[in-house]
């Protein structure tokens, strides 16, 4: 039995105030709800601090949205695992489209990013998704198999077992265009199967899966109630509180 694990990715947007209060709100609708899934919020560096603060004592966890793999050192602009643990962050999420895309992430860096985060005990969300030019071309399962490969490189069975895996068809981030519950049972099975192929039975049974990609609070049920999709990673619904409260309602619901 897996517990459905829903994360919100709020990219870069809000501020420290604002951020405040939106895990304020959430706060209040969450503390009178019987929950049986993990909730994660993933706000910008700057407001981290605050929102580990803010989730003290509460049933939201947080987690970052991305991170370098180096513990320190001369690298510009970026955050390591160490500062981020400090904080008190206990995510954080690897290999986003919008990170490969736009930051030249690729597969290796994805590697060393989840190794780096099991040394500093952060859970890693690792994505892995494919372009409209790779489905219609019918890659879809061939790219999200290369994707895995290279990304778990290394990467012991128990922390295969623990990470979550999201996939996000590039093709649905931010787009409103949301896979079918159906397309997108049909590619978390597959990387279930490709785990289980791997890693064993054991661990494909445990290791969670989410989707993203245009999750809202009406299509969340669908999604959340397929077999092999265990949660969410949610974009733009994630900073609307009744659209992030009714997918987490969805995910409480869902028979994993
Ligand atoms: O990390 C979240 C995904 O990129 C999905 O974003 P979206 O829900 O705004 O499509």
């Amino acid at each position: 039995m897996r517990k459905p694990i829903i994360a919100g990715n709020w990219k870069m947007n809000g501020t420290i105030a604002s951020g405040s209060i939106l895990i304020e709100a959430f706060n209040n609708v969450l503390q009178d709800m019987d929950l049986s899934c993990d909730v994660v919020v993933c706000p910008p560096f700057t407001a981290l601090e605050r929102a580990v603060t803010l989730t003290r004592n509460t049933a939201i966890e947080v987690g970052a949205q991305t991170m370098d793999y180096h513990d320190a050192g001369a690298f510009t602009g970026e955050i390591s695992p160490l500062m981020l643990t400090e904080v008190g962050v206990s995510y954080v999420i690897i290999g986003h489209s919008e990170r490969r895309e736009y930051y030249g992430e690729a597969d290796e860096t994805v590697n060393a990013k989840i190794k780096s985060a099991f040394r500093h005990n952060l859970i890693p969300i690792v994505c892995v998704g494919e372009s409209l030019e790779q489905r219609e071309a019918g890659h879809t399962l061939e790219w999200i198999t290369s994707q895995l490969k290279g990304a778990l490189q290394g990467i012991s069975k128990e922390q295969v077992s623990q990470l979550i895996i999201a996939y996000e068809p590039i093709w649905a981030i931010g787009t409103g265009k949301t896979a079918t519950a159906a397309q997108a049972e049909t590619v978390c099975k597959s990387i279930r199967d490709y785990i289980r192929s791997v890693y064993g039975h054991d661990v494909s049974n445990e290791v969670r899966i989410q989707y993203g990609g245009s999750v809202k609070s009406d299509n969340s049920k669908q999604i959340l109630g397929q077999p092999n999709i265990d949660g969410a990673l949610v974009g733009g619904a994630s900073l609307v509180v009744d659209d992030f409260v009714e997918i987490i309602k969805a995910a409480n619901m869902a028979d994993v």
